[in-house]
């Protein structure tokens, strides 16, 4: 059974225990919906053989399956257009790139009926060249350049769909752009509401003592908050339309109650600023967050739990401050990309370590992979857990306790803490770790200039390369000599 640290395990899955994972047939989650143990013991996805793939492609390879990214998005779609269509409301999903983004990511996202949000000139370059609609795209950041500024204010007929302000210099700022360009900004307003959820420090933003956004709670009573503050400053500029207000609260969150606690502060800084203005901002974007299963046993967000708990508590919200139900916005990244990639490697050195006196296991067989920090990084960074399995064979040879290293030149070059391997696992085993298409690729490094693994997607029977595989040539094309 894997062992975790850093995320809440739900209850075990004994048929885990065997070495080598699954029996024949579906292997479940966290794999990829459409991953299976075939009858000769590999593994296969989108009915594309996880061994031929990586004969065929070479490893580190990330591998998306298609079909389950798509199908996590169009079931978000329909559970929030559901729940929220019953209170008589609207809402829309943007799909987060920055969990993963190339061109066909974003072509798929917009025929699953989703925009794309954006949070560099890079990730808006990308949506906007795959061809999605101006108007469907938003653009982040605590600090935009000009350029990026410059392209969301001009792209399609009449820019993007929404510039999210992050602070109170940005309202002029932005609007000082539009006025150069001639042109008006839709923007919406970020604010922190005190709610803290999520994985990790690091990615909790809704709590105050972070650079993301304005809070909604005055410094000392009887002042404006800093929102409202920014709120009335952009109604003072006639260059910018104020769509609403955005609240991301964290990433990784497991347990609804804090977009329900957003939503209600949200909603009563939209109460409190018509009540000053007379202008009852249309829509409230509740951000993105929901948390997936990284684990065997562990659950994931309900998509239909979220959606309608977060409805009713916009409706609530909107009955108590007498106000009218909002268009509703959100902005899932992870639960739509991260379930439905893994990453192959293949093992080489394998090493037992003899730990010291009184040490929970008397030896670690330390696994090392052909990839490691550079490909995922969030071992390293957030202390995230993963699981790992063989993929190219069964074996019934006894678990042992495993830890899966990288190759680069860092003792904290740790891809997977704990897991439970055969004993037998030797070098050229292809091993698979899942959940690793959100914040995998879109968060590699080079370091030891190690070149990052390219992309692929599986979907019956079809490999579809994503983004090519960078090579040392493409390195040294870098270095000016
Ligand atoms: C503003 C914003 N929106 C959306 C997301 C996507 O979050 P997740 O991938 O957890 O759904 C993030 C990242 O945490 C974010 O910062
Ligand atoms: N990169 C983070 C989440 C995104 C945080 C952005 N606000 C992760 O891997 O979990």
């Amino acid at each position: 059974m894997t062992a975790t640290s850093g995320h809440d395990a739900g209850p075990a899955d004994d048929s885990r225990d065997l070495p080598g994972g699954l029996p024949d047939g579906p292997l479940g989650l966290p794999w990829p919906r459409t991953a299976v143990r075939r009858a000769d013991g590999s593994v296969a996805v989108g009915d594309v053989g996880l061994p031929e793939l990586a004969a065929a492609q070479g490893t580190p390879l990330y591998v998306v399956d298609e079909r389950d990214m798509r199908e996590r998005a169009a079931a978000l779609r329909d559970a929030m257009t559901t729940a929220f269509a019953e209170h008589g409301a609207e809402v829309e999903l943007f799909y987060a790139g920055k969990a993963f983004l190339c061109r066909a990511v974003a072509r798929w996202m917009s025929q699953e009926g989703l925009g794309i949000d954006t949070a560099s000139l890079g990730e808006l370059t990308t949506a906007l060249s795959a061809g999605v609609d101006a108007a469907r795209v938003g653009l982040h950041g605590n600090n935009k350049s000009d350029e990026e500024l410059e392209l969301a204010l001009t792209a399609g007929d009449k820019g993007i769909g929404r510039v999210v302000l992050d602070s109170l210099v940005e309202v002029d700022r932005v609007a000082d752009v539009a006025a150069g360009l001639g042109v008006r900004a839709r923007v919406m307003l970020r604010v922190t509401t005190g709610v803290h959820a999520g994985g990790h420090e690091y990615i909790s933003t809704g709590h105050e003592d972070q650079k993301f956004g304005l809070s909604v709670h005055p410094a000392r009573p009887g002042e404006d908050s800093p929102a409202l503050t920014a709120l009335l400053a952009i109604l003072a500029r006639p260059e910018l339309d104020l769509l609403g207000l955005h609240s991301h609260i964290g990433s990784q969150i497991l347990d609804p109650a804090g977009f329900d606690a957003a939503a209600r502060e949200v909603l009563r800084v939209r109460a409190e600023l018509a009540e000053r203005t007379g202008v009852l901002v249309p829509e409230v974007d509740l951000g993105g967050g929901f948390g997936v299963a990284y684990l065997p046993g562990e659950v994931e967000l309900d998509p239909e739990r979220i959606a309608k708990e977060t409805a009713a508590a916009v409706v609530e919200a909107a009955a108590e401050t007498g106000t009218a139900v909002p268009r509703v916005s959100f902005e899932p990244g992870r639960s739509i990309a991260g379930p439905a990639g893994l990453t192959l490697y293949t093992v080489g050195t394998v090493k037992p370590v003899r730990l010291p006196e009184g040490s929970e296991l008397a030896e670690r067989l330390y696994v090392s992979i052909d990839g490691g920090m550079g490909d995922n990084i969030r071992p390293a960074l957030y202390g995230a857990a993963y699981h790992a399995e063989l993929v190219g064979r069964t074996s019934s040879a006894p678990p042992v306790r495993a830890r899966v290293v990288g190759k680069h030149c860092e003792s904290g070059d740790i891809v997977v803490h704990d897991v439970d391997l055969p004993a037998d696992v030797h070098a050229g085993d292809l091993l698979a770790v899942a959940v690793t298409g959100a914040y995998g690729r879109s968060m590699a490094s080079t370091y030891n200039l190690l070149p990052r693994p390219g992309v692929v997607a599986v979907r019956d029977g079809e490999v579809t390369p994503l983004v090519r595989r960078e090579s040392v040539a493409d390195l040294l094309a870098l270095d000016l000599g």
